[in-house]
């Protein structure tokens, strides 16, 4: 029994991003940037996380270029999966990501480590195992 509107806790907001795990992040960057003419950031390294990132601005909403970094990357089993790439997660922005993991979890939706880390914008998030989430691995960013 999905929770109701009035003991729901936090907001759900929009869609932050869409990630792509990329088998060459530079050529990927390379292809938003000069062929689409797309605001392409430059490439961060996240050790927390295990990944590099480029961020592609569109408007409201970003897509998350990844590339594994270090040995235990997170995403290294996914490219080794999907040789040329592929959506790897979606980003969906909270107001309170604490009482957001209360309710997932009271619906028995597994998240991924029990406390939020700070992610690429510097703000708490959280990812929802994908087996729970209809297949797609969902990552939680509090704003
Ligand atoms: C810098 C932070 C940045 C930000 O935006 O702030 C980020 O987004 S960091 C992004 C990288 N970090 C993460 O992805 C952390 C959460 N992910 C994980 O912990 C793993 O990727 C995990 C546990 C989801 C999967 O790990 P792994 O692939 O090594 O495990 P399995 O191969 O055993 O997979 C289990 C099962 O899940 C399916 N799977 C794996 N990845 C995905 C995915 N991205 N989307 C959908 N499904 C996925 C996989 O196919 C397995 O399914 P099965 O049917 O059992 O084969
Ligand atoms: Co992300």
């Amino acid at each position: 029994m999905c929770s109701k509107p009035t003991d729901r806790l936090f907001k759900l907001g929009k869609l932050n991003h869409v990630a792509i795990a990329v088998p060459d992040i530079d050529q990927a960057a390379a292809m938003y940037r000069d062929t689409l003419g797309a605001k392409v950031s430059e490439k961060h390294a996240q050790p927390d996380h295990g990944v590099y990132t480029v961020f592609v601005e569109l408007g409201d909403t970003k897509i998350e270029l990844l590339y594994p970094m270090g040995d235990n990357s997170p995403i290294q089993n996914f490219l080794d999966k999907n040789k040329n790439g592929g959506m790897h997660h979606i980003c969906l922005e909270v107001d309170n990501i604490h009482e957001a993991i209360k309710a997932v979890s009271a619906q028995k939706i597994r998240t991924l480590g029990k406390e939020p880390k700070i992610g690429a914008h510097g703000k708490p998030v959280i990812f929802l195992h994908p087996k729970d989430c209809n297949g797609t691995l969902v990552e939680l960013e509090e704003q």
